[in-house]
């Protein structure tokens, strides 16, 4: 924890909130969010959910009451020790002191659930739905407003955005007002609902290698994709890469559907010898 405490200084309401802005410790205290956010995660007695930042409880206990199996990761110590106290009579719980960022992920399907400390969005986001998301099915998070705004835009020149979309589904759901949190941070939140999507659109493995790709394709995101192209495939193939994706030559690269992207990354991996492939 990297907040420090002085026990026999009561802190003032201007170091408490400049504290909570620090580590994200904005309780959530509005009822119906709560609920949502248990809804969406659709756990039942067969389910394991994770919960990153489980802070006081405010989640954690209505997700025991549904939930076969809860694993609670908190960072601060005082946090957990009332966790621990609190949870005591649930054999279901796990309470796990640390940093997320650097914990295992459970070995077996789960979801997430977070009332997410927002400087660590994309950190988190990216260890849940990037590299190691194989076991995650979904995710009940409350993120920034304009994060999910982002997140979920119809057009997406993030490369890392675009690739968590190519597996999962993801959506923004209601406005959380930070008069719903105490202390309220600065700005308001959105609730972003993530699935994993049936059929997944990128390949096991492929993670890396298809942000390395739309990165070289996003870097002139405006301009029609032939031109960008012309550095990894030959014309031969454009032709044929760009009718299979029914791509126009004009298009831009933030305009491809996630279809597109899947038929452009697939016909690389298949026509394009390797050293040709952006890294
Ligand atoms: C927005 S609060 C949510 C607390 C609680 N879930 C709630 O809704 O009231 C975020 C929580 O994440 C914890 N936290 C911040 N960074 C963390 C990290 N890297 N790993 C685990 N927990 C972290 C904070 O201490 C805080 O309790």
């Amino acid at each position: 924890m990297n907040r420090k405490r002085n026990r026999n200084k009561p802190s003032t309401g201007a170091a408490r909130a400049v504290s909570a802005n620090f580590s994200g410790q904005h309780l959530l205290h509005h009822r119906k969010t709560i609920e949502e956010l248990v809804r969406l995660s659709a756990a039942g007695p067969a389910d394991t959910v994770l919960e990153i930042g489980a802070g006081k409880g405010a989640l954690t206990l209505p997700l025991l009451a549904v939930a076969g199996k809860v694993i609670a990761v908190e960072r601060d110590a005082e946090f957990v020790q009332s966790l621990r106290a609190k949870t005591a009579a649930f054999p279901h719980i796990t309470v796990h002191q640390g940093d997320f960022r650097t914990m295992k992920l459970p070995d077996r399907p789960f979801t997430a659930v977070s009332n997410l400390p927002f400087a660590i969005t994309t950190e988190v986001l990216e260890r849940l739905l990037g590299r190691e998301s194989w076991n995650v099915q979904r995710g009940a998070f409350i993120v920034e407003k304009g994060a999910a705004i982002r997140f979920t835009a119809s057009s997406c020149t993030d490369p890392r955005v675009l690739a968590w979309r190519m597996n999962y589904h993801m959506e923004k759901r209601g406005l959380v007002s930070r008069t719903c949190f105490s202390p309220p941070p600065k700005v308001d939140g959105s609730i972003l609902y993530v699935e994993r999507r049936k059929e997944p659109l990128l390949p096991q493995g492929q993670y890396g290698r298809f942000c390395a790709f739309a990165r070289f394709l996003l870097k002139a995101a405006g301009h029609p994709i032939h031109e960008p192209m012309k550095l990894i495939f030959t014309a031969a193939q454009i032709k044929v890469v760009l009718r299979e994706a029914e791509a126009e030559r004009s298009q831009s690269a933030a305009s491809l559907t996630l279809r597109q992207w899947s038929v452009l990354f697939q016909a690389m991996l298949r026509y394009v010898p390797a050293y040709r492939w952006p890294r």
